[in-house]
C-alpha cells in the first residue's frame, strides 16, 4: 500500500497537536539514546579512544560516572578496589569528565613527576575550580608564577631557622596547649576532640613562624569563622574536582537550595582574614618594624613580570601556605594518634626512645631538642608509616602537554588527564607485600637504619621539582607534639565512634576524634 503524494503533504502541512508534539519528540530522543547506547554500551558517550585500558565496566552513555556518585564519599577506597581489582594503571571513561589515566605505578609516578617534569602540568580544570580559594597561589601555579613563589618560600626553610625559630615556636605553643586544653581535659575527665585541638595548633603556629603573628586558635574556645569557612570551601573546591559540570550544579544550588551558605560567603571570610594580615605587615614595614618571616620576604619579591606584589597575590600566597602549613600536619598527628592508640606495642617502643632522648632538660631547650630529634629513628619511622597509610593529600591529578610513553608502556597523549593516588599506593600489597595494611613502623628499619622509600614508591610528599617544601617542617613539628603528648599523657579513644576521612582536598577525619586524656 502507498499513500499518494497530496496526501503526506497534506499530513505535513497540518499542525501538529501538543500530545503527537511530545510523542514525536520523545520518540525522537529515545531512538538517539539508544543508538548512543549500542555505541558507546559501556563507556562516557563520544569517548573515542582507540587504547586498551585495563578499567571497570562502566554503563551506557554515561560511563563510569554512575560508579563514581555511589562512591564520592570513600572515593580513596574505591579506587584501590579498582587497582586492586584491574591493575595499576587504569583508564575510565565519565561522562561530562575528561579523559584521566589512573596508576599506583611507582615507576610511572616517579617518571611524570620527575623524570619527564617538563611534559605535565596542573590540569586547566584543576585552575578552574580552584581559582575561587587558591587563586595563584603555589598550588595551583605553573612555570613562571609558580617558580618566583617556590624560589622565594625557599629562603625560609633553612637549617637556622630550624634551629633557632621553629622548634622554639612548636614547643611554645605545646605549652599553651598543655596548661590549657590538655591539663583542662586531665582534670575534668571530658573527652576532647584531637583533630580539633591539633587543626587550631598547627594553624597558631604556622601563621606565627609564616606570618608572625600570634593568632589566638588556641585561646579560643570556639572554631575561629576564618578556619570554618576555609575547611567548608576545601571540601566544596575538591566536589568541583570530582564531579562534572561545576558551575551549572552550583547554580542550580543558588537557586533551589537557597538555604545553603553559598561558596562566594567563604570566601569573602577567608579573603577578609588574609587581607588583614597584609595590612597589617604594610603597616609594620611602613613603622621600620623588622620582620623575617615568610610574609616579609613576599613583600619584598617581585613576581614574574617583575613587579612587586598585590593585595590579589599575596591573599592568595597566605591562602595556599595556610592549607600547606596547616592542614597537612594537623591531619597527620590526628591519624598518627588514632594509629598508636590501636597498637599499644607502638606506643610502648616510642616512649622508651623519648624518656630516653627527650629528658626534662631537653624538652624546655630549643635548640636541644632539635638536636636530639635526630636520633630518634623509631619516631620517624612511626611518622613515615602514618603517611604511608594516611597521606594528607591522598590523591592527585596532572595534565599531558604533549605526547607520551610511561616506563609501563602506557601511551599517553597530549591532552590526558592524569590521576595518581598516594592513598591506594600506600595500601597495595603489590608495592608493600601481604601486610601492606598493617601499621608497622618497623618496616622503616633496616639493618637499625631508618631506610627512606624512593618519591615513586612513597609520593606522599610529591616529587621532582615540586616535592613539598615543607617535608623537614612537618616532620620536625609532627615529632616535637608526638614526643611531648606522648611524654606527658595517656590517650584514649572514646569507644562508639566512626573514625573515617572526609573527601577533601586533603584528607581530615570526617567527625573529628573524640579522646580522653589521662596524665603519664
Ligand atoms: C605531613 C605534612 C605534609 C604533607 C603530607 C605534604 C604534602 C605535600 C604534597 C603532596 C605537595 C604537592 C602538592 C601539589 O602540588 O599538588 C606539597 C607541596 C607543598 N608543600 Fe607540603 N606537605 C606537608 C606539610 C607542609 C608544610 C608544613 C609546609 C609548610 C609551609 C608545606 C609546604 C608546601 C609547599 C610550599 C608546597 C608547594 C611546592 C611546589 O609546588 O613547588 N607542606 N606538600
Amino acid at each position: 500500500m502507498s499513500f499518494p503524494a497530496d496526501t503526506i503533504k497534506r499530513l505535513f502541512e497540518q499542525p501538529l497537536t501538543p500530545q503527537q508534539y511530545v510523542a514525536i519528540t520523545t520518540g525522537t530522543v529515545a531512538t538517539g539514546l539508544a543508538i548512543l547506547a549500542m555505541l558507546y554500551p559501556d563507556k562516557a558517550v563520544f569517548d573515542n579512544d582507540d587504547r586498551v585500558f585495563a578499567r571497570r565496566k562502566g554503563y551506557p552513555i554515561l560511563g563510569n560516572l554512575p560508579h563514581i556518585l555511589q562512591n564520592v564519599e570513600h572515593i580513596h577506597d574505591f579506587m584501590l578496589l579498582n587497582f586492586e581489582t584491574f591493575g595499576t594503571t587504569l583508564s575510565g571513561s565519565a561522562f561530562g569528565m575528561p579523559k584521566a589515566i589512573e596508576t599506583a605505578d611507582p615507576a610511572n609516578v616517579e617518571y611524570f613527576l620527575k623524570t619527564n617534569f617538563e611534559n605535565y602540568q596542573k590540569p586547566p580544570r584543576m585552575y578552574n575550580a580552584m581559582d575561587d580559594l587558591f587563586g595563584h597561589g603555589i598550588f595551583n601555579a605553573d612555570g613562571e608564577i609558580w617558580k618566583y613563589q617556590r624560589k622565594t618560600a625557599a629562603h625560609i626553610f633553612n637549617v637556622k631557622n630550624f634551629r633557632d625559630l621553629f622548634t622554639d615556636v612548636f614547643v611554645e605553643k605545646f605549652g599553651y596547649m598543655k596548661t590549657h586544653q590538655l591539663n583542662n581535659a586531665v582534670e575534668t575527665g571530658l573527652p576532647l576532640d584531637f583533630q580539633g585541638l591539633m587543626f587550631k595548633y598547627t594553624l597558631e603556629a604556622f601563621v606565627k613562624l609564616g606570618f608572625g603573628e600570634d593568632l589566638g586558635a588556641l585561646r579560643s574556645e570556639a572554631k575561629l569563622p576564618f578556619a570554618e569557612s576555609f575547611d567548608e570551601a576545601q571540601v566544596r573546591t575538591s566536589r568541583r574536582l570530582m564531579l562534572p559540570f561545576w558551575k551549572a550544579r552550583e547554580a542550580f544550588s543558588r537557586i533551589f537550595k537557597p538555604w545553603e551558605t553559598p561558596m562566594s560567603y567563604h570566601i569573602k571570610i577567608v579573603n577578609d582574614y588574609a587581607t588583614s594580615i597584609v595590612q597589617k605587615r604594610r603597616a609594620e614595614v611602613e613603622a621600620g618594624v623588622e620582620k623575617h618571616d615568610l610574609l616579609t620576604r613576599f613583600l619584598g619579591t617581585l613576581d614574574e613580570n617583575g613587579q612587586p606584589l598585590n593585595e590579589k597575590q599575596l591573599r592568595d600566597i597566605i591562602l595556599n601556605f595556610i592549607i600547606a602549613g596547616r592542614d597537612t600536619t594537623a591531619q597527620a598527628l590526628s591519624w598518627g594518634m588514632y594509629a598508636i592508640m590501636g597498637h599499644p606495642e607502638v606506643e610502648k617502643k616510642l616512649l622508651e626512645e623519648i624518656m630516653e632522648n627527650i629528658t626534662d632538660d631537653v624538652e624546655n631547650n630549643p635548640a636541644k631538642f632539635y638536636e636530639a630529634v635526630k636520633n630518634m629513628k623509631y619516631i620517624h619511622a612511626t611518622f613515615y608509616e602514618i603517611l604511608r597509610l594516611y597521606p594528607p593529600v591522598p590523591a592527585n591529578s596532572k595534565y599531558a602537554r604533549g605526547d607520551d610513553v610511561w616506563p609501563d608502556g602506557t601511551i599517553i597523549r597530549k591532552g590526558d588527564h592524569v590521576n595518581w593516588s598516594p592513598y591506594s599506593q600506600g595500601r597495595l600489597e603489590s608495592i608493600w607485600g601481604p601486610d601492606a595494611k598493617e601499621f608497622k613502623p618497623e618496616r622503616w628499619i633496616v639493618n637499625g637504619e631508618l631506610k627512606r622509600e624512593s618519591q615513586g614508591v612513597w609520593p606522599v610528599f610529591h616529587a621532582g621539582p615540586r616535592v613539598c617544601l615543607g617535608q623537614n617542617l612537618a616532620t620536625l613539628e609532627s615529632i616535637v607534639v608526638l614526643s611531648l603528648m606522648l611524654k606527658n599523657y595517656q590517650f584514649k579513644l572514646v569507644p562508639g565512634q566512626t573514625i573515617t576521612y572526609l573527601v577533601s582536598i586533603t584528607m581530615p577525619m570526617k567527625n573529628g576524634m573524640q579522646v580522653y586524656v589521662e596524665k603519664r
